[in-house]
């Protein structure tokens, strides 16, 4: 039988074991944790503390490396398995660090040197401590993303919070009838992709879904862009075109950034929805389309409305059925199964083992404002898996998140490195904010500001998570 003395602490259910051959140096250490309120047993060598460990788990084991019988390396060997569940301290005197490193690659923590001050000792164990914590976090964690109840999808989308559960709902019935949707949520948040589901799920489903930024068009193309023209309409026109309404008839043309739509051509959508027609560039005749509109902004419509910048019977047409979709932000129950759902879409296209996320870097995400939604929110996975070394993603990979004001400012990120494509990005970045700032979020007077055409400004905006 082996050896053992046990000292019991009041209030501590963390088990210790303290295997050393010197009698004072184990009476030294089961009093000092002892009184630190762990429970404590000693043994005098390896062998001692193997037979204890057939009968008993512990949590951290304090081994000495030199001993007669059994010494501490030959001990973690015979051990094995059945320290899976412990963290083993090695104590290494004078001459004995070499093989402390050695025991270590073994699997034992970590190792402290001979003589120590007690507090090395309860410090050390802090440490080990924290550690464990964190695993058992992290076990609880990829638990929890392995367990999640499955998340509810629509189409491409998935969610679990209540107020995508009943936009999906919506969303599900709406599809059935072919009446204008009009889907309002800030840049990033799903827009186009519960444009998608829609379609998908109507009886339009098999037919064309042609999404088209209203936003992204010159003024001067989007109308034959949108209605079609005839040859010989203007200068360039040397073929009749069918314009997007006509390409999509019998399924759905998804109008992105509807607010933007010029003055000049909402009276002709008005037509549209109205009777069905459109008049082509450049010809007198008009034609019956079987086009379903779904429409989407990220402006406050009735606002623009109110000031007369957009229609105000258009609006009203338009919105017959609204379907907000709320920011990330408000819905933070998404985030644990947006991030597992894109882990999964990136390890597959990266061709990378990726197992999970750390408790401290999904605690980073859930506190983050996420002002691009979950288009930012699926470029930072994105970012994180390629350049993740270990097969969990840990909170490096996500410096800078839950800090607005180094975002904002994003000088950081270009005095962070050398790379000159990252730096250009970054400094892109804080360039297109101010300007955006400065024209209280105009992005045509932005756009202006920066020298860029519009087009560009927008496409940069949805690459940055800009919204
Ligand atoms: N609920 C969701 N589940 C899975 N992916 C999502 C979800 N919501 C958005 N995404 C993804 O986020 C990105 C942005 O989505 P989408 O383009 O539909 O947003 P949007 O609101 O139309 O943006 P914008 O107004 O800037 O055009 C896409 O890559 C999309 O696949």
């Amino acid at each position: 039988m082996a050896a053992m003395n046990s000292v019991h602490g009041n209030d501590n259910h963390t088990k210790i074991l303290v295997v050393d051959d010197e009698a004072n140096m184990r009476h030294m250490l089961s009093a000092l944790l002892g009184d630190a309120g762990y429970c404590v047993d000693t043994s005098a060598d390896g062998r001692a503390a193997l037979e204890l460990l057939e009968t008993g788990t512990y949590d951290y084991i304090f081994c000495d490396i030199r001993m007669p019988s059994m010494d501490g390396m030959a001990f973690l060997e015979a051990a094995g398995s059945r320290l899976a569940e412990t963290s083993v301290i090695m104590m290494s005197a004078y001459g004995t660090i070499d093989t402390a490193v050695e025991a270590m690659k073994k699997g034992a923590y970590d190792y402290i040197s001979k003589p120590f001050k007690p507090d090395e000792i309860l410090l050390a164990l802090k440490k080990a401590e924290e550690r464990e914590s964190l695993k058992r976090e992290n076990r609880a964690l990829k638990f929890r993303l392995e367990r999640i109840a499955q998340p509810r999808q629509f189409g491409e989308m998935i969610a679990e919070s209540r107020s995508m559960q009943a936009v999906f709902e919506l969303g599900k019935r709406v599809a059935q009838y072919d009446i204008t949707v009009l889907i309002t949520g800030q840049s990033g948040t799903g827009k186009e992709l519960m444009a998608r589901g829609i379609h998908t799920a109507g009886k339009r489903g098999g037919q064309p879904f042609i999404p088209v930024n209203c936003a992204g068009i010159p003024e001067n193309l989007l109308e034959s862009e949108l209605f079609g023209h005839k040859k010989g309409a203007f200068t360039g026109a040397d073929r009749d075109y069918k314009g997007l309404f006509e390409a999509a008839s019998g399924g759905t043309l998804f109008l992105d950034e509807i607010g933007d739509l010029p003055m000049s051509l909402q009276v002709k959508l008005l037509r549209v929805l109205q009777d069905s027609q459109i008049r082509p560039v450049g010809t007198t005749r008009s034609k019956t389309v079987d086009t379903r509109i779904v429409a989407a902004t990220s402006k406050d419509l009735a606002a623009q409305a109110e000031q007369g910048n957009f229609r105000e019977d258009l609006f009203y047409r338009l919105n017959v059925m609204p379907i907000h979709l709320p920011p990330l932000v408000e819905r933070s129950e998404d985030i644990a199964s947006l991030v597992q759902f894109f882990i999964e879409r990136y390890q597959a296209r990266f061709e990378k083992k990726i197992t999970g996320i750390s408790a401290r870097a999904m605690s980073l995400l859930m506190q983050h404002s996420w002002p691009g939604n979950v288009r930012e929110l699926e470029n930072v996975i994105e970012r994180a898996v390629v350049l993740a070394e270990e097969p969990e993603l840990d909170e490096d990979l996500f410096a800078g998140l839950g800090r607005p004001e180094n975002k904002n400012s994003g000088l950081d990120a270009i005095a962070a490195g050398f790379s000159l494509k990252s730096g250009r990005q970054a400094l892109e970045q804080v360039l297109i904010q101010k300007a955006l700032a400065e024209t209280g979020g105009n992005r045509t007077r932005a756009a202006r500001l920066l020298e860029i055409s519009h087009p560009s400004l927008l496409s940069k905006m949805k690459t940055y998570g800009i919204g």
